[in-house]
């Protein structure tokens, strides 16, 4: 099954052409991955996928609907979950608060049940707590449930981001740069993790990345901007020896990064 079909999507800022022309299918299962220099549009991607931007030309199909245009809030409830480039956590809630806020929005209490705390809001709210602990515990962070998330180390921050995200309940998870300040070791992890939610929660997954051997080793499939443009989509050893890949990469010198 399709999960994502993106057609012909353009995004401009002013002149810039910031997204041009990208087209793009993931199938249910996979892990797709985006690269590309910095600059690229990788996060201007993500941010038309997620309804934080509408594109200028070009529709995007979410399991077969059409949601062109939609909004952060509706993409959530549709089962578009996502993660930052940079965490943005709820520093002074504890680890359990941020996964409690993340999981608001499949809590089906009317207003006024809430307000006058009735036996159904009692029991959605034990349900929600009871379903943030058995995250929490899925994750490995449940000895950290009463911590305030600043206070975690930094690849735990990561991995609270995304439980956050998992809380959702989503079809398609979006991660941007997950592994970014990981150390060797920490992104070894986030790779078993990656894998182990991406099977165990049937999950379909999208991810920017910088790190090569991350990007490499977990893709099944990739697809490569350059300005804006994709330049080269396939499988991980056919983008890795694709020449526009590696002009695009060595053109842009040191300085241009490494994804
Ligand atoms: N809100 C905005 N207003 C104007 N220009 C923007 C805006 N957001 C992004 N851009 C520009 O669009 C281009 C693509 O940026 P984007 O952040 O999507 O690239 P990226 O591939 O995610 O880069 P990086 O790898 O450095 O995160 C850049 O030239 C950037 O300066």
């Amino acid at each position: 099954m399709r999960v994502l079909e993106v057609q012909s999507v353009t995004k401009r800022f002013g002149g810039l052409v910031a997204v041009n022309q990208v087209s793009l299918e993931v199938n249910e299962g996979e892990i797709f991955s985006v690269i590309g220099p910095n600059g690229a549009g990788k996060t201007t991607f993500f941010n038309l996928l997620t309804g934080i931007y509408t594109p200028d030309e070009g529709r995007i199909l979410f399991l077969g609907r059409d949601i062109t245009g939609t909004t952060p809030d509706k993409a959530a409830k549709l089962g578009i979950g996502r993660t930052f480039q940079n965490i943005r956590l709820f520093g002074a809630m504890t680890v359990l608060e941020n996964i409690l806020v993340g999981r608001h929005i499949h809590t089906r209490v009317p207003y006024l049940h809430a307000l006058l705390r009735t036996p159904l809001a009692r029991k959605e709210e034990k349900k929600a707590l009871e379903e943030a602990l058995s995250l929490l515990e899925y994750v490995g962070l449940l000895h950290r449930k009463d911590e305030l998330a600043r206070n975690l180390p930094y690849g735990e921050q990561r991995k609270l981001e995304i439980a956050r995200a998992l809380a959702l309940k989503p079809k398609l998870l979006l991660l941007d740069e997950p592994a970014a300040g990981m150390n060797p070791k920490e992104t070894e992890a986030l790779q078993e993790f990656i894998l182990k939610i991406r099977s165990e929660m049937g999950l379909t997954i999208l991810l920017i990345e910088h790190d090569m051997r991350l990007v490499m080793r977990i893709s099944d499939r990739i697809a490569v901007l350059d300005y804006g443009s994709k330049i080269a989509e396939g499988k991980p050893e056919e983008v890795r020896k694709n020449p526009r890949v590696i002009e695009a990469y060595l053109g842009r010198g040191a300085a241009g990064g490494a994804a």
